[in-house]
């Protein structure tokens, strides 16, 4: 069954009716609402959405196996899943977890950058746009709880979120590491980073690529709390529960207060956003640095 989609900002709806259309074509997504206690449960492929204990409280499992790596038909489930949940009013926040052992996302799927044809390019990074536009202006309260490894497009995932909760475990690194891929962290991805913990550490993040252990990632700001792994999603909900004591209309104001800024950048300058990441990933420089990291991932394994 499709999923009725509605609208507030006309050039969201564009690329949203495209998500819609392209999971129609795709025979997805099939959403399976619950019954009973699970009324507001929903799925589609990727993306698990169970009411918390309150029901004012969702939790959007990402399961994305093995490693929840952001590729277009994950990153429309994912959109469609969000904005299902800001158009019911019964719920006023979200935790955003893993169902994926050890990664809470590795980020841009590597293979919709690589070997395509500028046609694709465009249409990905448009979605990875429109996730963060929806991410980071969403009024719901969104808490991270980052059960695993989060590099680059999944660390600024979490950075949308209001606070960010990491698991205590050697594999939950968290950072904008894209410079080790030989690629640039677009300016909102560093404008996002900077909000977070500041200019002088943000560029020495980003230059290094560094991807930051759970003391660490504490220490600089780009997390909140660092609890142990399998307390990190009932930490999501005690925290969450004490940003919904603030009225809604107060706190949602005051997040877009503290925003707008950053989003209307990129919303002023989206076409010529993409034109730039099409022409910077087609690069035959560019592909060669990300097959060869393509090639290192498959290596470690053997
Ligand atoms: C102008 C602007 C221009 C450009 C901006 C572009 C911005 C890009 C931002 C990004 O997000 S780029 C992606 C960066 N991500 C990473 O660097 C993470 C890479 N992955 C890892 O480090 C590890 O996979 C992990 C630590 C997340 C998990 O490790 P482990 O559990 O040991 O799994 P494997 O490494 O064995 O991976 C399993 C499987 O998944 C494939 N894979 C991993 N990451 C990606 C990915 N990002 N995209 C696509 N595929 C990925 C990996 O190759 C393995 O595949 P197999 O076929 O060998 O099973």
């Amino acid at each position: 069954m499709a999923l009725a989609v509605r609208m507030r900002v006309p050039c969201r709806a564009l690329l949203c009716a495209g998500a819609q259309l392209r999971g129609a074509a795709l025979g997805r997504p099939e959403w399976a609402a619950g019954g009973g206690d699970g009324a507001r449960r929903f799925a589609s492929l990727r993306v698990l959405v169970e009411p918390g204990a309150e029901g004012r409280v969702a939790v959007m499992k990402l399961k994305n196996p093995p490693v929840n790596s952001l590729s277009l038909d994950f990153l429309t489930e994912f959109l469609i899943s969000l904005e299902k949940l800001e158009n019911d009013k019964a719920f006023r926040g979200v935790v955003i977890t893993s169902d994926c052992p050890n990664v809470f996302s590795a980020g841009l799927d590597l293979r919709e950058m690589y070997g395509r044809n500028p046609g694709h390019y465009a249409e990905y990074w448009k979605a990875v746009q429109e996730l963060w536009l929806r991410l980071y202006l969403s009024n719901l309260v969104l808490v991270a709880a980052i059960n695993g490894s989060c590099p680059a497009g999944g660390c600024l995932m979490a950075l949308t979120s209001d606070v960010r909760i990491l698991s205590d475990s050697p594999k939950s690194v968290i950072g904008l590491n894209e410079t080790l891929l030989g690629i640039v962290a677009p300016f909102w991805f560093k404008d996002t980073l900077v909000n977070t913990i500041g200019h002088r550490a943000s560029e020495r993040a980003l230059q290094l690529g560094l991807l930051f252990p759970p003391a660490e990632a504490l220490q600089v700001g780009l997390v909140d709390h660092v609890v142990p792994e399998d307390q990190v999603q009932s930490m999501a909900l005690s925290v969450m529960a004490h940003w919904l004591a603030i009225p809604d209309h107060a706190r949602q104001l005051t997040k877009a207060m503290m925003r707008k800024a950053t989003a209307d950048r990129l919303i002023k300058q989206r076409e010529a956003d993409i034109q730039n990441f099409v022409s910077f990933i087609s690069r035959d420089s560019i592909q060669k640095s990300l097959q060869i990291y393509l090639e290192k991932l498959k290596q470690k394994k053997g």
